[in-house]
């Protein structure tokens, strides 16, 4: 592996004996699908992008330096391969939710029927195409004959794009994945999820808050779920002056799929859409 390809460390052509061994892991590293031991399968790329570097170490920063400059190629070519995989997509909507629901739970059961009124009113359908709440948005996007999307992401364990996905990419970097999820929807569904689901919730929020998105709503669906946090937002953040009222009305609690769908097409038609 040359070091000034710092994540290209699929190392094709390695020779083991005895074939594939059971203490491989199967992974991917951006669009690459390799096989690689667990130490070497959980440094992901984010995990090397962040990786502190003991300033005080001169020889460190520069190699650190080469490194990055080599880095933003790469970052630089995921920006293109999703531009260029996701250009076509028409009007979509992004869900978000959590990772370990179970089929057959309520929730699961929730997200299936969400995908499938979102590809029914017309939407495609973006998800993080993992499992749980990913994959059950897909499932009903596919059966309702929407574009099943998923995003996936390196992860740090054996990681596939669920079946449902009819479009996936599997991305290196956190960030630009982030970018897709925004840039090809006009809306975020937030099924029920943990902290991943509110990281990509309050980073919508920050976005519309801060008028770099103007176009769309983010719905929280399951007000079990959700209405204990709106209720401290209201109770904390609003009593002490940290957010406006207004704040407040960028999100929409619902309970049901078809809800959602009204509240998406409602600000659709409000900026001069369908
Ligand atoms: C933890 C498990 C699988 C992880 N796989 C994921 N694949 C793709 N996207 C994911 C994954 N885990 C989290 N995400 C993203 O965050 C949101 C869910 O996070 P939460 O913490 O589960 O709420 C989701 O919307 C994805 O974009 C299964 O064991």
């Amino acid at each position: 592996m040359s070091s000034a390809n710092p994540d290209s460390d699929a190392e094709p052509g390695r020779h083991r004996a005895g074939g594939p061994s059971a203490d491989l892991e199967t992974c991917y590293v951006g669009p690459m699908r390799v096989r690689r031991d667990a130490g070497e399968a959980s440094q992901t790329t984010d995990r090397r992008l962040l990786e502190w570097v003991d300033p005080r170490d001169k020889d460190l920063r520069a190699d650190r330096t080469i490194r990055d400059s080599w880095r933003v190629l790469r970052i630089q070519s995921e920006f293109v391969a999703g531009f260029d995989a996701l250009s076509e997509v028409a009007e979509a909507v992004t869900v978000f939710g959590s990772a370990r629901l179970t089929p057959g739970s309520a929730d699961y059961d929730l997200a299936i029927r969400l995908g499938q009124a979102l590809g029914e009113a017309g939407y495609a359908v973006i998800t993080g195409g993992g499992p749980g709440a990913m994959e059950a948005a897909n499932q009903g996007a596919w059966t309702a004959g929407a574009q099943s999307i998923g995003l996936n992401i390196e992860l740090p364990f054996e990681q596939h794009l669920n079946e449902w996905v009819d479009v996936g990419m599997n991305f290196r970097y956190f960030f630009v994945r982030k970018t897709m999820f925004v840039k090809y929807a006009q809306a975020f569904v937030c099924l029920p999820g943990g902290f991943g689901t509110l990281d990509e919730m309050f980073e919508a929020l920050t976005l519309v808050q801060t008028k770099k998105v103007v176009r769309f709503p983010i719905v929280l669906i399951g007000r079990d779920h959700w209405g204990g946090l709106v209720e401290w937002m209201r109770e904390t953040l609003l009593a002490k002056n940290m957010i406006s009222a207004d704040d407040l009305d960028l999100l929409y609690l619902v309970d049901e799929p078809g809800e959602a769908v009204d509240v998406i097409a409602a600000a659709a038609a409000g900026r001069g859409g369908r």
